[in-house]
């Protein structure tokens, strides 16, 4: 068995009981409550308040409670051309990071304004379109929404108001808005706790590191599938004869970087020959410009919503897990990193999970992402906003999203800068970003949703323009509940 640091059973001693009412009586959730600064020190903290961070940033969510299409668009603040964004559905919401003073627009499909949006600080996220509420007059309402809505859409239109309803209490109990909606269940995975700057914690991998480069012969494609890819504990890992000799085992250690968001480092997660065999399968490759929303829904959406824009400036590509054996064993590495099955992180036979509704991996393939000097990736959030529950679906399996990101760092000789940060870390004594160097070989493990199932608006991370030398990076994501239908 592999062991780690962490205790289950334990909970997670950030979720607190809160009582609710969006009326149909009280109700309890489990709530994540961001706990109190003093605490993510061991010494004495450098002072007894969080910092205001200089950034202001947050992510925006746009809701449309209305039975017709609605267009979003984003004013620029010269004044000019209001620029596309989304055309929402009927009740349907998207959202992107933004910025207290930005200004977004509600519009027909001619551009003629329904409603103008000034964003709010943070914990101000969710804007709605709503043409059918009365000011004071709850009966005008109903009036209203008995006339304009059928039945469906009055469902629909009930949901986004109990969602706003349980966020307003919600901010209320946490400090911040329910920018999921109403009502997420908790991420199926583990979450590893953060409770102070500098914890570690340690996991067990039986993926140990390559360290002489295979020949070319035997790092072919894998060829099989679903439960065919099951190692038994007793069996040798793939290719073991090119790995560290007479090592079962390694250790994994991961450190906070950050409390909330939960930021772990992870030192030499990848070895020297990893590293090469991914760079020569990269040379190998034709990177394009990196592109927002390549998959699916609700990703990535930047205020251009060009599918390139200057968001995003690197380039990139997408290396499948079967690429190799060596990218194999990163895949299983992360996924005794992250305590999930790997089963969960390919496609799945009929027997593997088998009442969970899709059995296609939780994970991505790796995306490999390269920036020359100057190029930069903008603050941005890695998860999407979902569309309502279907009322037909297990709720278990509702509002997927990316959860978790493991960054893997490719190089460091010769680069400046580079750095990924995070704007909006919780501390009491910088409000600057927390910045994190590429270094070859690191990892760095984050997560974008909360304990308690709501998306993590302080998720918030940027890539830094290299000022010297180029940077080279895989994003491996991991969604929760599931991938896509
Ligand atoms: O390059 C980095 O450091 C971060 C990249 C990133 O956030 C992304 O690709 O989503
Ligand atoms: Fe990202």
């Amino acid at each position: 068995e592999l062991q780690c640091s962490a205790l289950d059973g334990d909970g997670d001693p950030t979720l607190k009981e809160m009582t609710y009412d969006i009326g149909y009586g009280e109700q309890t959730f489990l709530a994540y409550v961001e706990p109190d600064v003093k605490t993510f020190y061991t010494g004495d903290p450098p002072a007894s308040t969080k910092v205001i961070p200089k950034f202001d940033g947050l992510a925006t969510k746009f809701i449309n409670m209305s039975n017709k299409q609605v267009h979003l668009y984003w004013e620029p603040y010269e004044g000019g051309e209001l620029a596309a964004i989304e055309m929402l559905e009927p009740f349907s919401a998207t959202g992107t990071a933004s910025h207290p003073g930005h200004i977004f627009v509600f519009a027909d499909a001619d551009k003629n304004i329904l409603e103008r949006v000034y964003i709010e600080e943070h914990p101000n996220n969710n804007y709605a379109y709503d043409p059918y509420f009365v000011e004071d007059d709850p009966e005008a309402t109903d009036d209203v929404l008995q006339k304009e809505l059928n039945e469906e859409e009055y469902d629909k239109y009930i949901q986004w108001l109990d969602t706003l309803n349980f966020s307003d209490q919600y901010l209320e109990f946490t400090g911040r808005a329910y920018i999921a909606n109403y009502l997420r269940n908790r991420p199926l995975h583990h979450i590893w706790r953060a409770d102070y700057f500098g914890q570690e914690h340690w996991v067990e991998t039986r993926e140990t590191h390559f360290e002489q480069v295979p020949p070319q012969e035997v790092l072919t494609r894998i060829e099989d599938v679903g439960s065919e890819r099951i190692m038994e504990e007793s069996q040798p890992r793939l290719l073991s004869e090119y790995r560290t000799p007479g090592q079962t085992k390694l250790n994994m250690t991961l450190k906070v970087l950050s409390v909330a968001p939960r930021v772990f480092e992870i030192s030499n997660f990848l070895s020297p020959t990893e590293v090469d065999h991914i760079l020569q399968t990269a040379g190998a490759i034709t990177l394009g410009r990196s592109s927002i929303g390549d998959i699916g829904k609700g990703q990535d959406k930047s205020i251009e919503d060009s599918s390139i824009s200057d968001t995003r400036t690197s380039l990139n590509s997408w290396i499948s897990r079967e690429t190799s054996p060596i990218f194999d064993a990163i895949y299983r590495r992360a996924a005794d990193l992250m305590r999930i099955d790997e089963a969960l992180l390919r496609d799945r036979g009929p027997d593997e999970y088998s009442d969970w509704p899709t059995s296609g991996s939780l994970a991505e393939s790796l995306q490999l992402v390269h920036y020359d000097p100057g190029q930069k990736y903008t603050a941005h959030h890695d998860f999407g906003f979902s569309d309502l529950d279907d009322p037909n679906k297990d709720k278990r399996f509702t509002q997927a999203t990316r959860f978790a990101t493991l960054l893997l760092y490719l190089n460091s000789e010769g680069l400046e800068g580079g750095e990924t940060t995070f704007p909006r870390w919780s501390n009491a004594e910088s409000f600057d970003q927390l910045r994190v160097n590429p270094q070859e070989g690191k990892a760095v493990l984050f997560y974008s949703q909360l304990p308690d199932g709501n998306l993590d608006d302080f998720s918030q991370h940027a890539a830094l323009p290299p000022r010297e030398g180029e940077k080279w990076l895989m994003n491996l994501w991991v969604w929760d509940p599931k991938y896509a239908d």
